[in-house]
């Protein structure tokens, strides 16, 4: 994620206060402003980490930060109880804990006018003169209403003399931002809300459990999941357990009675030798006329039609529950960042922004039109208008659910395409197992079947191949269950082209007659790709379109902000870290580091220092300094010496393995436990090849088959333009290397800013890559190591001097 907010520290009041002290202990002249936050709507995880990061940023820029209990239910009862000043200090620790720390409400009160004119009284009898809200689309559509009533709902407390002139001048404007809190992801212009991603995971998580039950009965089961009028949980969770079938309210089935549709697709399955059943249903689902379609009617339905051995379960609460996944807790922390930059950016005249995330951007949405927007798909569906619903859904829900239909047809409809155009592509797995490296090759080859092309697994990397020939047609049969698993089913290792020998790997190209090829994998592969590109006037089997989707949990592959397998990997990390630093908290003056993977690439150390608000964090991009280590050490004890042995203060310290070859983990322990003169004391924890992950995470499965299913059609795309040099009766004559529109047909397929992008591989190797430390040479996250120290506190070097 990158955060271009302007660089924080430009904004900070020049002579900052030792951030541990609490707001009110630093000198009003430096006060700019009030800024409160509430959670409001039903809880999500992340919530605590959005609060943590608004209550401490504001501080850090020499603001009051309050916060509004129990949601706008402490707006309307107001008073210090429900509007409390927050220091420093009391969002200690907060980043995992699940639910919101702060308390919300479904409040009716709000809905009405003396509701809201009550809140407005007590805002500003508190004092307050930002409010940021974190909620769902209710909450946000109250806030809109709110701020479109402020100046009537003044004038009215003004005139009654419940405020004074002052207050009246004063508060004429209120300045409010959103931050999408809600795990229904619901919201429109923004791609994900805090706490989607976590209840996605207890999703994927729970269904994980029912298919092993579900597989020893043969039985099927419907499992109901939340969302309200959003499909987006049953959606992404059946593409991530590779469910036998949705029912989603935005896309009711059109041309069949979704009975007889969801029969047919089931049996199909069954046919095929499939022992589970799972039907998803969201808790909005509804049939083309409205009628709303209950877990029981089909339930019923699979029991009279298919006689299968049904049971249902209904998630229910423990979709909201738990602590929240590292996605959240980062865009959490990011967004109440950027939500204080909003509130101190806005004048009278700036529209009240909404806090966003685009594909990997954080962006700023004019919080009334997003309103709108959200409003009117609730609209549409109420009018039947479901094309209208799904196009006012981000374009990505309609991407994950055309994807989820053309998958689950696989290898039973007809083909869509002739004869003539049906292609042989290749997959192989480069590097180290990365998660979703096994989501990518199963949609793929899925959506490749259900276009009725050929998908061949090359075994075992490009030895595998060049050895032994290991390719394989996937079939539907032996790939069930793929989605959901670690690792690299088809195997992989990190031998590129050059090395396991091009004139068998051409050979073998032709022999099987590849049309494509799609590596999936890291550095190697990236490496790999280069090769195959720079041989392809030796050897015109090469010359067919080439994709790579980057894997790998270092994060280091060029042209992409993120590679498949760095999401489980940050959640592997997140979970040990957890429990090391709470048993540091527990065990009162104690510091732990934690010895973090990611060969030159500092981003695992940086994001799990973000996701667990670890003290420090020290990556290859920056090394270790003596000067700042000594810094560093002075800062703990001060901290620790203020804490005095309180509560929840245990602290952590990220090292990537290749920050230093003199400091390894155990080293920087005894040092510091040495320098610390007994007020405290320093263990290390190495976590090791854990941190590849066990279960993908929902986000790697899910951008395991977004990025598998664009590089099968970027493929389709270009094969017309590649087949004649390799056809050709001059095959020499028919490829030149410097034709960029050839050379662009090998690529990468990333993530960068708000956009998905392919990047020629030339491009990339030759401007765009640090070889010698195999890394990109544009670092996208830097940016966030500054927001990583600011919100623990911690002091550099450059900004001490
Ligand atoms: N139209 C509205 N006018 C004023 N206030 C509203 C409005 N809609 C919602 N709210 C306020 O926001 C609160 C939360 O809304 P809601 O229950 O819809 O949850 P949400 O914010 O959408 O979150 P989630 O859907 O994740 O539970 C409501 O209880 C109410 O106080
Ligand atoms: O927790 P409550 O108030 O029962 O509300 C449940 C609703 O809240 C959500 O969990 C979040 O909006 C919905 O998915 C669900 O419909
Ligand atoms: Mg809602």
């Amino acid at each position: 994620m990158t955060l271009e907010t302007a660089d924080l520290a430009s904004k900070v009041a020049t002579e900052q206060e030792y951030p541990f002290l609490p707001a009110s202990t630093q000198t009003p002249s430096k006060v700019q402003k009030a800024i409160a936050v509430m959670t409001s709507g039903g809880d999500a995880p992340g919530m605590n980490s959005n609060v943590r990061a608004i209550v401490r940023t504001a501080i850090w820029k020499g603001c009051r930060a309050y916060v509004v209990m129990e949601g706008y239910e402490g707006l309307v009862k107001g008073g210090p109880e429900y509007i409390k000043e927050f220091g420093w200090e009391d969002v200690r620790g907060w980043n995992s804990d699940g639910g919101t720390n702060i308390g919300t409400a479904r409040c009716m009160e709000f809905k009405e006018r003396w509701g809201r004119l009550l809140g407005a009284q007590h805002l500003i009898e508190a004092g307050v003169d930002a409010l940021i809200v974190c909620g769902g689309d209710g909450s946000l559509t109250g806030a809109d209403l709110f701020r479109g009533e402020w100046p009537s709902l003044i004038k009215e407390l003004f005139e009654n003399k419940r405020i004074s002139e002052d207050q009246y001048t004063k508060y004429k404007h209120l300045n409010i931002c959103g931050t999408v809190g809600s795990i229904d992801n619901d919201m429109s212009t923004t791609d994900a809300t805090i706490g989607a991603y976590s209840s996605l995971d207890r999703i994927c998580k729970a269904i994980d459990y029912i298919e092993a039950t579900a597989y020893s009965h043969s039985r099927a089961f419907v499992v109901e999941v939340m969302g309200r009028n959003c499909g987006w949980l049953a959606l992404m969770a059946g593409i991530a357990t590779s469910a036998d079938y949705i029912l989603i309210p935005e896309k009711p089935s059109s041309s069949k009675d979704w009975r007889d549709q969801m029969c047919d697709i089931v049996s199909k399955h069954r046919s095929k030798g499939k022992r589970t059943t799972v039907v998803i249903v969201a808790e909005g689902a509804i049939a083309a006329d409205l009628t709303p379609i209950t877990p029981d009617d089909v339930h019923k339905v699979l029991v009279d039609k298919l006689q299968l051995d049904t049971r249902t379960t209904i998630l229910g609460h423990v979709q909201r529950g738990g602590t929240a996944v590292a996605f959240d807790r980062i865009l959490a922390t990011l967004q109440g960042v950027e939500a204080v930059n909003a509130v101190l950016d806005s004048t009278k005249d700036t529209p009240s922004p909404l806090i966003a995330i685009n594909e990997n951007k954080i962006t700023r949405k004019p919080l009334i039109e997003s309103v709108k927007l959200t409003k009117s798909v609730a609209a549409a569906i109420q009018a039947k208008d479901f094309k209208k619903a799904m196009d006012l859904r981000d374009t990505e829900f309609v991407e994950h659910l055309h994807n989820y239909m053309a998958i689950n047809s696989a290898d039973h409809n007809p083909n869509k395409l002739p004869k003539e155009k049906t292609l042989n592509i290749a997959i192989i797995n480069v590097g180290a197992p990365a998660g979703g490296m096994n989501s990518a090759v199963y949609s793929m080859a899925t959506y490749c079947m259900s276009q009725g092309h050929k998908p061949f697994a090359v075994y075992n990397g490009f030895t595998g191949l060049a050895r032994h020939e290991s390719v394989k047609p996937l079939n539907w049969f032996d790939m069930i269950g793929w989605q959901s698993r670690g690792g690299s089913e088809i195997g992989t290792n990190r031998h590129t082209p050059e090395e396991a020998g091009l004139d068998q790997i051409a050979s073998y190209f032709t022999k099987h007659k590849f049309d494509g090829l799609i590596i999936v994998g890291g550095f190697e592969a990236f490496v790999s790709l280069n090769q195959l590109e720079a041989h392809r006037q030796e050897y015109p089997a090469f010359r067919i379109p080439m994709v790579l989707i980057p894997a790998t949990l270092s994060n280091n592959v060029p042209g992409t902000e993120y590679s498949l397998g760095s999401d489980t990997a940050l959640n592997a990390l997140m979970e040990y870290c957890d429990v090391v630093k709470q048993s540091a908290s527990s065990t009162r003056n104690r510091a732990f580091v934690v010895e973090v993977q990611g060969g030159n690439s500092g981003y695992l150390a940086t994001n799990a220092a973000l996701a667990c608000g670890a003290q420090i964090s020290y990556v290859p991009e920056e090394g270790i300094s003596l000067e700042q280590l000594e810094q560093d050490i002075e800062t703990l004890k001060e901290s620790f010496e203020k804490a005095g042995g309180r509560d929840r203060f245990g602290k952590l310290i990220m090292k990537s393995i290749n920050a230093s070859k003199v400091w390894d983990a155990e080293t920087l322990a005894t040092v510091m436990t040495a320098e610390a003169n007994g007020v405290f004391d320093t263990k290390s924890a190495i976590p090791g090849h854990v941190q590849q992950g066990g279960l993908p995470s929902p986000i790697d499965r899910t951008r395991g088959t977004r990025l598998a299913v664009r590089a099968v059609k970027f493929i389709e795309n270009h094969s017309d333009l590649m087949k004649p040099t390799r056809q050709a009766v001059d095959i020499d004559a028919s490829y030149n290397p410097k034709d960029d529109k050839l050379s662009e047909t090998a690529t990468v397929l990333g993530i960068k800013g708000s956009h998905l992008a392919f990047t020629p591989i030339r491009e990339l190797y030759e401007n765009e890559s640090d070889l010698a430390k195999r890394m990109p040479k544009f670092i996208h996250w830097a940016s966030t190591r500054a927001i990583a120290d600011h919100l623990v506190g911690r002091k550099r070097i450059s900004e001490t001097k």
